[in-house]
């Protein structure tokens, strides 16, 4: 079965856009895109693109690709305290004389949209209401709509960053299933992943997971967006992994347009808990 994370993502695109009309109101995302890397930029103009579709309007904050850190950081002060704007994202990876953990830590958690902010991460480890990183969110959705059982299941996350695979993790064993982590230092990876009733990988490589690494039926969650001489490429070898799979994402059209969904999703509920009267 292919699952087809685009179709899924246009469905709740239009969900969200009935709802946001229903509500009569105009949620507010600003952007916060630095220096000219064009695969960011291309993701930027993409949520650019969902928020003009949905009704949510949407400013995008662009840097030079040289400011400092501080520069970065008063402009998130600004957007902090701008009560137009009800969700911040600043895009990743940001350039490398920028400090991305002080840049995460200023934007106001409650604007926090990517769910980045260490107040957030703490709700999701907790188990709290909060909002949850976009490509984690976005996969647990698939699951959901899917039927794909996550309780009592082994899932393998391959990949630790902070915003993929330690989220990503957490919110598989918040759904009951039995979760290992691997990553760049794992040994035999393929012994652990054959076990594994669901793949998540986000290893950033392309094509490392190769048919003999999946136990038939297995679902195979695809995060990679690898571009090799001008292709999009996933981690998983789809050609050899998607006939022995039960499940799998395509890239693209799974997991990618999902991370956007998501990404509306959470704007939505941020505008929504800015509107609530202070309890
Ligand atoms: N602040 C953030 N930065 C980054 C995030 C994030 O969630 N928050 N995630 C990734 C990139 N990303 C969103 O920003 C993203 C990646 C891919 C897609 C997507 O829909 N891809 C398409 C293919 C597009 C193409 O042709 O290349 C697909 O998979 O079908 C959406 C969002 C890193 N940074």
């Amino acid at each position: 079965m292919i699952l087809d994370g685009k179709g899924l993502a246009d469905r709740r695109l239009e969900l969200l856009k009935e709802d946001i009309r229903k509500r009569g109101i105009t949620p507010t995302l600003a952007t916060v895109l630095v220096g000219d890397d064009s695969a960011s930029a291309m993701y930027v103009r993409m949520k650019h693109r969902a928020c003009d579709q949905i009704g949510i309007k949407s400013v995008n904050v662009k840097l030079p690709g040289d400011v400092t850190t501080s520069d970065v950081l008063d402009r998130l002060k600004e957007l902090n305290e701008d009560p137009d704007i009800d969700g911040i994202l600043v895009q990743l990876p940001l350039p490398s004389q920028i400090d991305t953990h002080q840049v995460i830590n200023t934007v106001s958690p409650e604007k926090d949209v990517d769910g980045y902010h260490p107040i957030n991460m703490g709700k999701l480890v907790g188990g709290l209401p909060g909002p949850r990183s976009c490509t984690p969110k976005g996969i647990m959705t698939i699951l959901k709509e899917y039927g794909i059982q996550t309780s009592g299941a082994h899932a393998v996350v391959i990949g630790r960053s902070v915003d993929v695979g330690r989220p990503m993790a957490l919110l598989l064993m918040l759904a009951d299933a039995t979760v290992t982590i691997c990553h760049s230092k794992t040994r035999d990876l393929a012994s652990i992943t054959k076990q594994a009733d669901i793949i998540v990988s986000a290893a950033g490589k392309a094509g490392m997971v190769t048919a003999d690494m999946v136990k038939p039926g297995a679902t195979v969650i695809d995060v990679g967006t690898n571009h090799v001489n001008g292709k999009l490429r996933g981690d998983v070898d789809f050609e050899t992994v998607s006939p022995i799979a039960g499940a799998i994402t395509p890239v693209p059209g799974g997991v990618g347009p999902m991370t956007i969904a998501s990404l509306m999703e959470n704007t939505l509920e941020a505008a929504l808990s800015r509107c609530k009267p202070a309890q």
